[in-house]
């Protein structure tokens, strides 16, 4: 009989992350697109020691009497019920700093593209809409560079993205976070503000905090109310950070020029989302991190993660979890 600890994955992992697992775990795989149903999860997770996939609630815990560990392959980890993990005294694990840079550049991205008008622009390319006697006027964008960049969440990837947008673009930088850092305002020639200064200041506003019960809606109508009606809204954190529907009505009333999102209250958003078919947002599904290079990288770490945490060495723990790790 295997004396290695089972280990349940619940979505599909490259080759040589499966072969590592195998060395030092009795591994269950799910080798299909998509992920494992949540049916046979709760049956396949009874003997598990650790799992390796996504959402980790009452209902999971209650079906896995032997867990120890659950790692997810994100950095995020807002689908963890961290209350009901530490009743279980089950640790959870994360993928931090290897997805900075992947994000930061789709940040860029979509500031660019909702600034610049882009996707809206190609569209009207493709359309045939472009002809000759416009006068120009009407293409008319929102530069990046020299703009004022508000940054909501100045953790690593906000600092990524401010590398990016300082040293790239010459923006000046705010920003606003649980706390000021000297090493950003020196770096970055940064200013901390408040919320409310860095919403009436900003040309581009970008959300990168985590989503936690103090961040749940922290954008709402009374903080578009606040922003200039030229500014462009980034969120890249996730979909509840943000009121959808105050954001809709922002941009429907014109309180802010555009948007650009890569998350939403509901993913995948349904297709009749009113900000789906607006010209003047930028749509993305949630691929903050996704290139095959960085999602590789985060599968690795995931397995690590795991596989540390098992056997009591280092691994990414999330916060709010490390009191539960023996010193
Ligand atoms: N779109 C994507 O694909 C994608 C990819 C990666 C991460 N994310 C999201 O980005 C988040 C941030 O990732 P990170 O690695 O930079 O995390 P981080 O912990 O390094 O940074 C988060 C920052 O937010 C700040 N913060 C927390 N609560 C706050 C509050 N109430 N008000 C103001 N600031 C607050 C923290 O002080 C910290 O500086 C993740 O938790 C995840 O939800 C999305
Ligand atoms: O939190 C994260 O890491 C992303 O949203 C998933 O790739």
């Amino acid at each position: 009989m295997s004396t290695k600890p089972k280990i349940l994955v619940t979505h599909k992992l490259p080759e040589t992350v499966q072969d590592y697992l195998n060395l030092h775990g009795d591994c269950t795989f799910w080798n299909q697109e998509g992920s494992m149903p949540r049916s046979v999860i709760l049956d396949k997770v009874s003997d598990a020691e650790g799992i390796l996939g996504g959402t980790i609630d009452e209902e999971l815990l209650s079906c896995a009497p032997r867990l120890r560990v659950a790692s997810t392959s994100s950095v995020g980890y807002n689908h963890f019920d961290l209350d009901a993990m530490r009743s279980h005294g089950v640790i959870g694990t994360h993928t931090p700093y290897v997805l900075d840079s992947t994000v930061a550049d789709l940040v860029l991205a979509l500031m660019l593209s909702a600034g610049r008008r882009i996707a809206e622009l190609d569209a009207y390319v493709k359309q045939g809409k472009w002809q000759k006697g416009t006068s120009g006027t009407e293409l008319f964008g929102v530069d990046v560079h020299h703009s004022t960049l508000g940054i909501i969440g100045m953790g690593r990837i906000g600092e990524a993205i401010a590398k990016r947008a300082v040293f790239g673009f010459d923006m000046n930088l705010l920003y606003h976070s649980r706390r000021p850092k000297k090493e950003v305002d020196e770096r970055f020639h940064a200013r901390f503000c408040e919320l409310d200064e860095l919403l009436c200041e900003s040309d581009y506003i970008v959300v990168m905090t985590p989503l936690t019960p103090e961040t749940k809606h922290l954008i709402g109508e009374e903080q578009f109310n606040l922003m200039k009606s030229s500014a462009i809204f980034i969120n890249a954190s996730r979909g509840a950070t943000v009121d959808e529907q105050a954001l809709i009505k922002a941009l429907q009333q014109g309180k802010i020029r555009g948007a650009g999102l890569d998350v939403f209250d509901i993913e995948p958003t349904p297709v009749d989302n009113p900000l789906l078919s607006m010209p003047n947002v930028v749509t993305l599904p949630h691929i903050g991190s996704a290139t095959a290079r960085t999602r590789n990288d985060m599968a690795e770490l995931a397995a690590r993660n795991l596989v540390e945490a098992l056997n009591g060495g280092q691994a990414y723990i999330v916060q709010e979890l490390k009191d539960l790790v023996p010193n």
